[in-house]
């Protein structure tokens, strides 16, 4: 079939100016003149900077809003079931300030508003966020929504500050916009200042594409108005509303506001970022670096386009750290499981930390390197003889130890095609407690890849193992030759053991004295014109417990070449014995398979 991209052509554009010689790329077709930088958008004030040499030691203030922001981008917003359980999720996880909906958008927010107020659904010690516009109508009805709710709530005010937002959405120069804010904050005072449990937060929304002093003059006015204090702290949050650039423009500006805020110690510093740029989780940590305290963001990154901040990745990436990141994980499936049914949306298989294929290899140098870590974890644990979940985790390949999260270590290896043999030894491993000699790894894994090249699929440790008692066990109606019957007994001091085989239909029996059972199997067969030379022979067991069956493999030489078989069985000897006859049967039978 031929495969045609008919809207797809190589670039064949003139060299571009400056072009090393190591680089034939051209010029593409796409109008890239179209857009600006963000230095030729708004200005980025700062020269000194102190962010870059700064380290992250503790824990932001995590405000989630998947129930605003993550809910406003849904195709079908929660019902009422959704948002109580997605709340009840963060409570849970030791989230402590929640923005729970826009009370004025929609009757499930309001209603969730007052099923807060009517209930217990929230903890003593939890902070209630509530969203409005600067519109008196809608902070009437926002306010009237909070009557009655015991904790502490914020009441989160917005407006766009950017100049396009200024100019085409709200029709407002500078000063008239201060205007429209200033008397959202007085209509919020007004509603809503004389309520002790009450506290404000103002977002200049496009907060990044705002004139840096404008940007400056507009909080200090909301602050200078709120009466921030100590005691009653004015939030304000500055939004990345949609991502515009490399994650260091925003840590200037972050760090710009940090340092020229009027009433610092009055103020918490919150950041708010989205993902347009893929640099979501970038821009906040470099802007906590900066002087943020509090971060906005959905678990998992639900939200408008490409999504508000992770703040479930930015929370790990903290715990990856050495740094607690003072919220739950240690069920991340659990928390998966509700995110997913409250957003009905699905966490991509890749998403750091939760998805699916994050803590799983299938390529065979890392699969090599992660069975020998987690070896040398265990080790390292008895020698110290400290609980394995207790001691410094250095894995190769795995950043984290899955089990912080709750996940096991089943599926930190899978085979395919890409895989080697320390994955395929790993996975027999772990599903049948079987261990293999390395030169019998290197063969079984050259079969394995015969197949997951043929089927181009995954393979499963049952799958392995078929293949591994295909290739190297003998089943009894299969066999060429048998083993009949046997006998160990003493006489005069010298061990004597009775071989009887079965081959082509007849029976021969034949006594061997002062050898073992093996040799004298081995001398039996060599009679019958059988003859293998067993060079290795390895001994272990199929499970744990005493009542595991034994299983023995054997490297043997016969006239066509070394092959391995093995032979499994209620105890050893009769596993070994098994595995030598197995072995005569292979080598006579596929002579070029096993050289
Ligand atoms: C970046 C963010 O996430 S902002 C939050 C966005 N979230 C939402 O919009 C979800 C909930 N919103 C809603 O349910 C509705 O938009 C409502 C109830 C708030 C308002 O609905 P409507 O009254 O029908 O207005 P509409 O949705 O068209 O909003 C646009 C109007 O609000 C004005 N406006 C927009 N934002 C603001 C603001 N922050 N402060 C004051 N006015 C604003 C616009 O200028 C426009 O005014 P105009 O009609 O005079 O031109
Ligand atoms: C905080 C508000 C205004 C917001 O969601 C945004 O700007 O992205
Ligand atoms: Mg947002």
């Amino acid at each position: 079939m031929t495969v045609t991209f008919p809207r797809i052509s190589t670039p064949a554009g003139p060299v571009p100016d400056g072009a090393a010689p190591w680089n034939r790329q051209r010029h593409s077709q796409l109008p890239s003149h179209r857009y600006a930088d963000v230095y030729a958008r708004v200005e980025v004030p700062l020269a000194e900077r102190d962010w870059p040499t700064r380290r992250l030691t503790a824990a932001p203030l995590w405000v989630p809003v998947d129930l605003r922001d993550g809910n406003q981008a849904l195709a079908e917003p929660m019902d009422p079931a959704r948002k109580r359980r997605f709340f009840e999720l963060m409570v849970a996880m030791g989230y402590k300030e929640i923005e729970v909906g826009y009370p004025s958008a929609s009757r499930t927010d309001h209603d969730f508003v007052r099923l807060i107020a009517e209930t217990d659904l929230a903890p003593d010690d939890v902070t209630i966020v509530v969203f409005t516009p600067a519109r008196r109508d809608l902070i009437e009805r926002t306010v009237a929504s909070i009557q009655g709710i015991r904790n502490e709530v914020v009441i989160h005010l917005y407006t766009a500050t950017a100049p396009v937002w200024r100019d085409v959405v709200l029709g407002r120069g500078r000063d008239e916009l201060t205007r429209l804010i200033l008397d959202g904050g007085r209509d919020v005072l007004e509603f809503a200042g004389d309520l002790p449990n009450v506290r404000f937060e103002f977002s200049p929304e496009v907060f990044n594409l705002t004139e840096p002093d404008y940007a400056l003059e507009v909080c200090d006015a909301m602050t200078a108005l709120w009466q921030a204090s100590p005691e009653r702290p004015v939030i304000l949050n500055l939004p990345a509303t949609v991502e515009v650039a490399t994650p260091n423009v925003y840590a200037d500006q972050i760090e710009y506001m940090h340092k020229n805020l009027a009433r610092r110690d009055s103020v918490i510093l919150s950041v708010h970022p989205h993902n347009d740029r893929g640099t979501g989780v970038a821009c906040a940590e470099l802007a906590v670096l900066a002087g943020a305290e509090r971060v906005e963001g959905c678990l998992f990154g639900n939200g408008e386009r490409t999504g508000n901040v992770d703040i479930a990745t930015l929370a790990l990436n903290l715990h990856a750290q050495g740094v607690d990141p003072m919220i739950d994980f240690s069920d991340i499936d659990e928390i998966r499981r509700t995110v997913e049914y409250c957003n009905r949306i699905d966490v991509h298989p890749r998403h750091p930390y939760v998805g699916d294929l994050v803590h799983t290899a299938f390529s065979g140098t890392h699969q090599d390197a992660i069975r020998k870590g987690l070896a040398e974890h265990r080790a390292r644990a008895a020698t110290e003889s400290r609980p394995e979940r207790d001691i410094a985790w250095r894995v190769p390949y795995l950043p984290i130890d899955p089990a912080d999260l709750g996940r096991s270590y089943d599926a930190v290896i899978r085979v395919n095609s890409q895989s080697g043999k320390g994955g395929i030894a790993y996975l027999l491993e772990s599903a049948y407690e079987v261990e293999l000699p390395r030169r019998l790894q290197i063969d079984l894994a050259g079969r394995v890849q015969q197949h997951t090249d043929d089927s181009g699929d995954e393979i499963t440790a049952a799958e392995i193992w078929a293949i591994f008692q295909d290739s190297y066990c003998v089943t009894a109606g299969d066999a060429t030759i048998e083993l009949a019957g046997y006998e160990t007994s003493e006489s005069e001091g010298r061990g004597r053991t009775r071989i009887v085989l079965r081959a082509r239909g007849e029976e021969h029996v034949s006594s061997h004295d002062g050898v073992g059972p093996v040799e004298a199997l081995t001398a039996a067969l060599t009679a019958l014109g059988a003859g293998i030379e067993v060079l290795d022979l390895h001994q272990s067991s199929i499970g744990p417990g005493s009542d595991s069956d034994a299983l023995t493999v054997v490297e043997y030489r016969h006239a066509g070449g070394v092959g391995w078989a093995a032979g499994r069985a209620g105890s050893v000897l009769a596993a070994s014995l098994a595995a030598v006859i197995a072995a005569a049967d292979l080598a006579e039978r596929e002579p070029a398979l096993t050289s």
